[in-house]
């Protein structure tokens, strides 16, 4: 009789605009794996304060809401979703009002603590296996990862994929979403509690010169070597 193969974690990280989500979800899919998108965590829980009157640039008071709205994550990666106290998030998370505050609330270690309880959760319950992708998951989140992958690309190259997603004037100001990203970039990386860090054990892939099926193929490769060595 076969048995099931063991369950794989795959941990993804790095910088804003590196392809993180887009990479996740299909190496995720190909694979039959879980998906989970921690950033929309960090971001479902910044709309619920902004919507329910927290002051999200005083620490004391998002530390004393950290815990209040239930943040639900799907893991379906052909639909991943997200709800904070069951209502829908996934478009709310993408606004320039979360965009702009969700680097502040993440610093906050009572929110850290919270989110990374239900991170940890989560991976361990997945059937099969599960793709986590964030800024923190190799380093604190999940250490143990079968694999841990760190995406770079240069500010230019990531700017340039931003614009496309945007709209308008928006869309052709590229200098303003380099800005953007690098100021997040700053701000993640240089928090006290669970900075944006390459873990030492993780595969860094450069993708400034890459096509998104090329990154893909490459995380495919990676994780198909680790379950053959096992
Ligand atoms: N290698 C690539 N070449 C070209 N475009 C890409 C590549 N990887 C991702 N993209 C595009 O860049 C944009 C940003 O990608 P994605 O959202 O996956 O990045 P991310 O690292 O998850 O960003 P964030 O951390 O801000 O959520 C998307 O529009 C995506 O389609
Ligand atoms: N593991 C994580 C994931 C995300 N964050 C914070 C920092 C990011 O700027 C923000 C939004 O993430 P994105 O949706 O852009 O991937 O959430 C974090 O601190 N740790």
């Amino acid at each position: 009789m076969q048995t099931a193969p063991a369950p794989v974690i795959v941990a993804i990280d790095g910088p804003s605009g590196t392809g993180k989500s887009s990479t996740s979800k299909a190496v995720a899919a190909k694979l039959g794996l879980r998906y989970l998108d921690t950033g929309a965590q960090y971001r479902a829980l910044t709309w619920w304060m902004l919507s329910h009157g927290t002051d999200v640039d005083d620490p004391a008071a998002v530390a004393a809401a950290a815990g209040r709205p239930d943040i639900v994550s799907g893991t379906d990666p052909a639909a991943p979703t997200i709800t904070a106290d069951g209502a829908d998030a996934s478009g709310p998370i993408r606004t320039k009002e979360v965009t702009a505050a969700v680097s502040a609330v993440s610093a906050v270690p009572e929110v850290r603590e919270r989110i990374t309880a239900l991170q940890r959760a989560i991976a361990t319950e997945a059937p099969g296996g599960i793709v986590v992708e964030g800024r923190d998951i190799g380093t604190t989140v999940l250490p143990d990862a079968d694999l841990k992958v760190f995406l770079t690309a240069s500010p230019e190259a990531r700017a340039a994929r931003r614009s496309g997603e945007l709209k308008g004037a928006e869309a052709t100001d590229l200098a303003a979403t380099r800005a953007a990203l690098l100021q997040r970039d700053t701000a993640d990386s240089s928090r006290k509690t669970s900075p944006l860090k390459k873990a030492d054990d993780a595969v860094e892939v450069d993708t400034t010169d890459l096509t998104l099926e090329q990154v893909i193929e490459c995380v495919v490769t990676l994780v198909e070597d680790k379950q053959q060595a096992r």
